[in-house]
């Protein structure tokens, strides 16, 4: 008997935003992961696992809220270096969610300098360790996912800002939702192999998608009307340093590429905008909205990502559901 599958990413219901942002830190691990908000039973850990499904590593790795730096980057045998003349790397938690999501969860109680550490490696997707002149080196393409309930403190601001995206996800679950996921997980535990065999197709479209998104996301470039756009919505946003510039771009990028266009337009970088800017912004959303208008003049928004909308229906604009309802076929690979 095959061990028991994962609930599937294609099953999951509603909360576009949660979905949008978990492919976006996926397809580009540079943007620096995803930073989840929420109450108990949202589906955070779900997802995670569900978004390492979809990567060719399908490595899921838990962060214990009691990891030492060491376990968290991994060790250098200094003593078998010396006399073998030769680098003994044993791997940690980074080098074990290279290619897949490393989950995080209440990241807001974890030692600041481990959340430190770990957002500099994820950023740079790279983890370098070095203990008496004796270094190693290790690919980190990792998506991070952290949680965390505010009800249980708060991140530091600086950590904060080090997060690529941010979702909050709204505490109440209409009626209509809540039996719509329900019945969902129902038949899901009844017979989880049967589940997933009926949502292949979807899953099959996904995992196509996002594969070619991560291919091709490297070779879309922007124009320099669509930066002048994120400087000024960064800059009304009232947000501190680049950060969030440089986030935005790439999550933009991240964006057309998952749509599979040749280019990034500005509704790719009105789709990520309220992600990168919900946890950066010091100027109030209304204020901010009037000051970028003002330089944009036009714009279609997207709902806050702390609005009621986080359970119901996909809006129409939800990659997810193009990618599942098949209406904007892939685009043919190129050679
Ligand atoms: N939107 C959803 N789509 C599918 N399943 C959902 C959704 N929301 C909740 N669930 C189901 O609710 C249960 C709880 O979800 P999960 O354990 O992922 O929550 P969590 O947010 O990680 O909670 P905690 O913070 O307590 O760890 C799971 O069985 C999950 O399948």
């Amino acid at each position: 008997m095959s061990p028991r599958p994962q609930y599937p990413f294609s099953a999951l219901h509603g909360q576009p935003q949660l979905q949008l942002a978990l492919l976006l830190a996926a397809i580009d691990p540079h943007i620096g992961g995803v930073l989840i908000e929420g109450p108990r039973g949202t589906a955070k850990s779900t997802s995670a696992r569900a978004l390492a499904e979809l990567l060719p590593g399908q490595r899921f790795v838990d962060l214990p809220l009691g990891a030492s730096e060491e376990q968290l980057v991994g060790s250098l045998d200094i003593q078998a270096a010396l006399q073998n003349a030769e680098v003994a790397f044993k791997p940690g938690l980074l080098a074990r969610a290279d290619g897949g999501v490393l989950y995080v969860d209440e990241v807001n109680l974890l030692a600041d300098a481990l959340v430190d550490l770990l957002l500099d490696v994820c950023a740079s997707g790279v983890n370098r360790i070095e203990r008496d002149g004796i270094s190693h080196q290790h690919e980190a393409r990792i998506a991070l996912v952290g949680t965390m309930n505010p009800e249980e403190g708060e991140l530091r601001p600086q950590l904060l800002d080090r997060f690529g995206l941010f979702v909050r996800l709204g505490a109440q679950i209409d009626p209509a939702s809540r039996e719509a996921i329900v019945r969902s997980r129902l038949a899901f535990d009844r017979d989880p192999h049967g589940f997933v065999e009926r949502q292949r197709h979807a899953q099959q479209a996904l995992i196509g998608r996002l594969e070619q998104a991560r291919a091709c996301v490297g070779r879309l470039d922007f124009s320099d009307a669509l930066h002048r756009q994120v400087s000024s919505l960064c800059h009304a946003a009232g947000v501190e340093g680049v950060r969030a510039d440089l986030v935005m771009l790439r999550a933009a990028a991240a964006h057309a590429a998952w749509l599979g266009q040749e280019q990034i337009s500005d509704g790719d970088i009105e789709a990520v905008a309220e992600l990168v800017l919900a946890h950066r912004r010091k100027t109030p959303p209304a204020q901010s909205e009037a000051s970028a208008q003002q330089v944009q003049q036009q714009g279609r928004q997207q709902p806050a990502p702390d609005s009621a909308d986080n359970w119901g229906a996909l809006p129409p604009q939800a990659v997810a559901t193009q990618a599942l309802s098949g209406a904007r076929p892939l685009p043919k690979k190129k050679p």
